[in-house]
């Protein structure tokens, strides 16, 4: 066994020798030339073609490692494994030899004949086994030897045994000892393999050297090639990231854009969308609103269409009324013969808008001359006769407000029948008159006002158709200005359901007829004063007038006037006259008249600027008696008499003690008047105060019994007497007897103390005047109140007269009048105010009025730009009128509205300088300067009138004077 692991040992050995020596040509170097096989055998290559065919060689063409794995051959030791074979072939270790290379390749090992290397191996050499045993071992051998071998290890590069270097020594040994001359060439092959070594080690460490530099310089390469690398991809990353980040950012932007867009748009849809929902839910409001008006308007169009066919029956029943009682009613205007008849038609007359109702023919005719209608110094057997339509009322009432307007100014002559016939009454005390004639003169003709009869209260019964009749008792009314508030309340009763129910048919007497229906009040002269019965209350009105005239309380020698005051409230349209003549004619303009115009509901209108009355529809007092009186209608509603009663009751009393103005402080204390001088001899007209009592009261005792007392006469209005519509006011001036001064059977203390205190009026001369009146005024002049509409100037002469301040005036219709009596400097000044209408179309009736102007307030609204630029309109107007001595006052009103104030306190005053007039500002709600300004321009009047009665004594011959007339 031992022999066989040595031969094994040593074929291994020559394995890698041989190896070894195929190795070296390979590599180019001087390698010994390979040895042929020493033997190999016939049987080893059989058993090697047996190998491949076995294993499969033969048919890949190549042997694998694993091919030997359970090969056996014959010529391997036992203790080498057949893959060593193959390990010790395929030296390049490629896994897989061709059968050449494997076949060259063991042959090259273990010779031509593997039998005989074995034998070889296993046959010891001779001289081996006997060198072996006579060479001692290393340790054992002498110094020199051993250092001779030393020296040759240290060629070799080793210093120190090694298990080899025994072998080694012992085959040097052996060497020397059986072949010396080999020794030497093993000393120089070792030297030179030493040496060879030694140049492979230089070689090898200088390529190792080469190699670490150039694996040094390739890792700095391949490292600067990545930093490269990195540089760069950081770079690319940068810019992409940039490119991105802007690519970002723009597509950002963009979408915000967008989003902006998108969401302006979502905007506009949802405000449109608001829009069109507020529109609709607003259509919708509209469309029920309309619905609702339609209902409402069908509704009041039905009732219209019922209420308008009932008043065409009563209109067919009051048209035969009329037709009826044409035959004897007449309307006789009588004039001098220079009067210019009724029918001509008189240019100038007032514009009337196409849009409003025309103002009545008869409201100051087209003929009629105003010197002689408005001349309040008639001539004798003349009657001046003035019919007026209801007064304002304010609009704060629920009354109607029915504006007043001059509807006649007549005259008419004697009073004989007039005051020839006793007033009558019927068993209540009523008033009576007789049928067909109102006012009439002293020779029987007179002024026919039946014509204006149609009041509601007047049975129709009572008009007696036949001219000839008697008449009976009857409540009747002669007013003429109660036409307009008939139809009115004709209409009304048709329109509107009244609690009394409609106006009998027929003769049956209104609810209120015995107290104040139809009542008719006439001032016999003392000649023709009687004792008839005087009515047991004589109407509003009636007292009203008989307070007008009560400062003259008896007329003078001259003055046989008889004053009548009728009052008709609301009568059935039966009395109407018929239609054709001239009642008929006024009647028709009746219809049209602005009372209807207010009255009725179809043709209720404002004037332009004016608040509509609040529910459109006339009041009551023509609707229903019980409707009308109101406390705060009391002044109003009496307005068209009362003003000129207040003058007396209330005003003159402007005149109350302490008044500043004037210099006489101590109020007169003259017992009553009973007569009204005539301020000339020439003058037969009597003096405005001038009023004969209904009854023909004794005026000392009526004055006397309330004057001293102070108080007033309380208007004992009866609360259900409706307001009457209008009044007339028959002045005869032919001289007469001398009226008795009317008992004062009213009065109205509220107008004293409350007014006075609301309005803040100053008190001085009223009183005195209030309890003593001048029997003859001193000066009587005609002052007119101009100006645009909605200044004030009703308000301004409201407040005058009833010192309250009435809110809600309706706007003046035609002219209205009043009388102010004044006690300035003792001396009493009877004013006749003018309150003319602002209204354009109404301008022509006024420049008629400006002819017989002594004075004008020429007022505006300094709230109002417009107004205060029309001050030079109408002071032109007043040039145009040939008015060249008219003491003129420029008022500003309403100056209690500062906060609106368009024209300054200086501006007037240098327009009033400019164009030399007087001045004044005034607040006709706060009742700041009222009284003054005419105190202050009754004056002025005063010292105009004495410089012209000097200076134009012929003129003045010509022309009555002033202070004989009380009227225009
Ligand atoms: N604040 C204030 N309002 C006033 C004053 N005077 C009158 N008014 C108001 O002005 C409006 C017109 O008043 P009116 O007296 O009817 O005016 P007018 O000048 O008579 O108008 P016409 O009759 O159309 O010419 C009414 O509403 C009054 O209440 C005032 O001094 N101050
Ligand atoms: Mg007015």
């Amino acid at each position: 066994m031992e022999s066989g692991q040595r031969i094994s040992r040593k074929g291994r050995k020559l394995g890698s020798s041989r190896r070894r020596q195929t190795r070296e040509p390979a590599d180019g170097q001087d390698a010994p030339v390979t040895p042929e096989p020493e033997s190999w055998s016939f049987q080893a290559d059989a058993e090697l073609q047996a190998f491949f065919q076995d294993c499969g060689a033969k048919e890949r063409g190549f042997v694998t490692r694993e091919d030997l794995a359970d090969s056996k051959f014959s010529f391997l030791g036992s203790e080498e494994e057949p893959q060593m074979i193959f390990d010790w072939v395929d030296m390049e270790q490629r896994g897989q030899l061709s059968l050449e290379e494997f076949s060259s390749g063991l042959k090259n090992i273990f010779g031509s004949s593997p039998s005989t290397h074995r034998l070889h191996r296993s046959r010891p050499s001779p001289s081996r086994v006997p060198a072996t045993a006579s060479f001692p071992a290393l340790e054992e051998a002498d110094a020199e030897e051993k250092e001779a071998f030393l020296a040759l290890l240290g060629q070799l590069g080793t210093s120190h045994f090694l298990p080899e270097q025994t072998e080694l020594w012992q085959l040097w040994g052996k060497l020397r000892q059986e072949e010396p001359q080999l020794a030497g060439s093993l000393e120089g092959l070792v030297a030179k393999m030493s040496h060879r070594l030694q140049e492979v080690g230089a070689d090898k460490e200088a390529l190792e050297l080469a190699l670490r530099k150039r694996d040094s310089d390739h890792q700095r390469e391949v490292r600067q090639l990545y930093e490269e690398m990195e540089q760069q991809i950081s770079r690319e990353r940068q810019q992409l990231q940039a490119q991105s980040d802007s690519r970002g950012l723009a597509l950002s932007s963009q979408m915000q854009e967008v989003l902006e867009a998108k969401e302006r748009e979502v905007q506009k849809l949802a405000e449109g969308q608001r829009e069109l929902e507020a529109q609709l839910l607003h259509l919708s409001n509209t469309q029920q609103e309309a619905n609702s008006e339609n209902q409402q308007l069908r509704e009041a169009k039905d009732d219209l269409a019922g209420q308008l066919e009932e008043m065409q029956g009563r209109l067919q029943v009051t048209r035969r009324h009329l037709d009826a009682a044409r035959g004897r009613v007449s309307w006789q205007i009588e004039e001098k013969p220079s009067v210019p008849s009724s029918s001509e038609k008189a240019p100038g007359l007032p514009a009337v808008c196409p849009e409003e109702p025309p103002l009545p023919e008869q409201l100051f005719g087209d003929n009629d001359d105003w010197d002689q209608l408005l001349n309040f110094s008639s001539p004798p057997h003349k009657a001046l006769q003035l019919s007026w339509s209801p007064p304002p009322t304010p609009r704060d009432t629920s009354g109607p407000q029915t504006p007043r307007v001059v509807r006649q100014i007549s005259i008419s002559k004697s009073h004989a029948l007039l005051f020839g016939q006793e007033p009558s009454s019927d068993p209540d005390g009523a008033p009576r008159s007789p049928p067909g004639v109102f006012c009439s003169t002293k020779d029987g003709k007179g002024v026919d006002l039946e014509g204006w009869d149609i009041s509601p209260e007047c049975p129709v019964k009572s008009h007696d158709p036949e001219p000839n009749r008697e008449p009976e008792p009857r409540p009747r009314a002669h007013f003429p200005w109660s036409l307009p508030g008939s139809l009115v309340t004709a209409a009304l009763h048709g329109l509107i359901p009244s609690e009394d129910g409609p106006a009998p048919p027929g003769d049956a007497p209104p609810p209120q007829a015995p107290a104040g229906a139809s009542k008719q009040f006439q001032v016999p002269d003392a000649d023709a004063k009687g004792p008839g019965p005087a009515p047991a209350k004589p109407p509003r009105q009636q007292e009203a007038l008989q307070e007008l005239f009560a400062m003259g309380s008896e007329p003078g020698p001259g003055f046989q006037g008889a004053m009548a005051l009728t009052e008709g409230s609301a009568a059935p349209a039966r009395g109407l006259p018929s239609a054709g003549q001239t009642p008929t004619g006024r009647l028709e303009q009746g219809k049209q008249s602005p009372g209807r115009q207010e009255g009725w509901p179809g043709g209720l209108r404002e004037a332009p600027g004016r608040a509509p009355r609040p529910g459109g529809l006339p009041a009551s007092p023509l609707q229903s008696p019980k409707e009308e009186p109101k406390p705060e209608e009391g002044k109003p509603v009496a307005r068209g008499s009362l003003d000129l009663g207040s003058e007396q009751a209330v005003e003159a009393p402007g005149q109350e003690p302490g008044y500043p103005e004037s210099p006489q402080q101590d109020p007169l204390h003259a017992p009553p008047p009973t007569d009204l001088p005539q301020a000339s001899g020439e003058s037969e007209a009597p003096a405005p105060g001038q009023l004969s009592p209904p009854g023909g009261s004794p005026p000392g005792a009526a004055a006397g019994s309330q004057e001293p007392t102070g108080n007033l006469p309380v208007l004992a209005e009866p609360e259900a007497h409706p307001r009457p519509p209008a009044m007339t006011v028959l002045v005869e001036g032919e001289a007469g007897p001398s009226q008795p001064r009317e008992p004062r059977a009213e009065s109205r203390p509220e107008d004293r103390g409350t007014d006075s205190r609301e309005a803040g009026l100053t008190p001085s001369l009223g009183d005195s005047m209030a309890r003593d009146p001048p029997a003859d005024p001193d000066y009587l002049f005609h002052v007119i109140f101009l100006g645009d509409s909605n200044v004030g100037k009703t308000s301004f002469l409201h407040l005058l007269h009833h010192n309250a301040f009435a809110a809600g005036l309706t706007a003046t219709v035609g002219v209205d009048f009043r009388v102010k009596t004044l006690l300035v400097d003792k001396e009493c000044f009877v004013l006749q105010l003018w309150d003319t209408a602002g209204q354009e179309r109404y301008h022509s009736l006024t420049r008629q009025l400006l002819r017989k102007a002594d004075g004008v307030v020429l007022m505006y609204d300094v709230t109002s730009q417009e107004s205060f630029a029309h001050v030079r309109y109408w002071l032109d107007c007043l040039q145009d009128a040939g008015s060249g001595h008219v003491v003129v006052l420029l008022l500003g009103n309403k100056m209690d509205c500062e906060d609106k104030r368009q024209v300054p306190t200086e501006a007037g005053r240098q327009l009033a300088q400019e164009l030399g007039v007087s001045f004044g500002e005034c607040s006709a709600a706060l009742g700041h300067n009222i009284l003054e300004p005419m105190v202050n321009l009754a004056r002025s009047l005063k010292v105009q009138e004495d410089r012209l009665k000097g200076s134009l004594v012929e003129v003045a011959s010509e022309r009555p004077p002033k202070r004989a007339g009380c009227c225009f």
